[in-house]
């Protein structure tokens, strides 16, 4: 029977597993992620990448070629209990976060749709940068993977937004800024977003294709943002009977890989207008055949001068409607005063 010593593990996860009990892999076939983590005392993160190793390792042949995993049974409580020890990505606004249930989750995969500068790509590179908040000042300590379709993504822009994220991060903990350690630096933070520029869809599935690799090698990704994720699509693709199947089998390869790798999957997509019951109605790029891709779908909008954000999907929240603004340091709770046309 494979012993824990033969983990691919650090040598204070192998100490920590052998004192509280933990000596064969088989006795961790059944602990859950929120159970070992109390066991080990370590943060739950920690506690699914051991389990994962040591799945990845529990692996047995059984005949030729047949390969099963030995993996103990779930229950919901188990469930229950994982999905409210994880951390959420938070967008940088309270009330923003309020209608996705206290911030953006991991594990599943989330789309925002909006009119062009309602605000995503300023989102996007709010969520890069704030999943990056230290687990013991309440973040994800993560990295971020940007697949840039459009070109919108700015470097400079995103630095303005680390140095106000962990300004902000710290002066909630009342920490004076000499205390703020040196690689917390705006400069790490821009130094942990992986930049991906795609100009056609057949690059976009080539790189989705090879994300689960690179998601192995960079195990400290927890958030995938696409923005956007349908433009090449809307752009290049006559036949749509293939972009139908493509699109589907592209968002199920993001849904298991937000799943297998514990992190979040945002989507940015655009907004047209569609013509129903007598008046025009803002939709998302590709309506209907892209309609499930994603677990969750917000709608950011204009109300007057005002931004606002509606969740229009959700399995478990109810739809809800909350006002943000997009501000110098990044996406805030709203104080905008910006002037713009009605548009939903
Ligand atoms: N430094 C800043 N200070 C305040 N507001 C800003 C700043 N930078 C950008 N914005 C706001 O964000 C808007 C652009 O938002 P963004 O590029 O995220 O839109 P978008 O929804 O991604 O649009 P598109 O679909 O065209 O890419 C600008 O019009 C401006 O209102």
């Amino acid at each position: 029977m494979m012993e824990i010593s033969s983990l691919p593990i650090s040598a204070s996860h192998r100490s920590k597993l052998l004192s509280a009990g933990y000596t064969t892999l088989s006795s961790l076939s059944a602990v859950s992620p929120l159970q070992l983590s109390r066991d080990l005392n370590v943060a739950l993160q920690e506690a699914v990448d051991i389990l994962k190793v040591s799945s990845e390792s529990c692996r047995v042949e059984v005949q030729d070629g047949d390969v099963e995993f030995c993996k103990g049974a779930q229950t919901a409580w188990d469930m229950l209990s994982e999905e409210q020890a994880l951390r959420h990505i938070s967008t940088g606004s309270g009330d923003l976060d309020s209608i996705f249930g206290g911030g953006i989750h991991c594990k599943e995969v989330t789309e925002i749709g909006g009119v062009p500068g309602i605000g995503k790509t300023q989102l996007g590179i709010q969520l890069a940068i704030n999943v990056q908040i230290p687990y013991d000042f309440g973040g994800l300590g993560g990295k971020a993977i940007y697949i840039d379709t459009e070109g919108s993504f700015m470097a400079e822009r995103a630095y303005q937004i680390a140095e106000a994220s962990i300004w902000d991060t710290f002066d909630n903990f009342g920490c004076q800024p000499k205390e703020i350690p040196e690689k917390l630096k705006p400069e790490s933070f821009l130094a942990n977003i992986f930049y991906f520029r795609i100009c056609s869809y057949t690059e976009q599935i080539a790189l989705i294709n090879y994300l689960e690799q690179f998601l192995v090698e960079h195990k400290d990704v927890k958030i995938v943002i696409i923005d956007s994720v349908t433009f090449h699509f809307r752009q290049d693709f006559d036949d749509l009977a293939i972009r139908t199947r493509v699109l589907g089998g592209m968002s199920l390869k993001l849904m298991n890989l937000a799943k297998k790798f514990s992190l979040s999957v945002v989507l940015m997509n655009q907004v047209t207008t569609k013509f129903t019951e007598g008046s025009f109605h803002l939709t998302l790029a590709l309506g209907d055949s892209w309609s499930h891709s994603c677990t969750n779908r917000v709608i950011l909008y204009w109300n007057g001068n005002d931004r606002h954000a509606y969740l229009d999907k959700s399995p478990y929240l109810r739809p809800a409607s909350v006002h943000f603004s997009v501000t110098g340091k990044g996406i805030r709770d709203a104080t905008s005063q910006c002037k713009r046309v009605r548009m939903m």
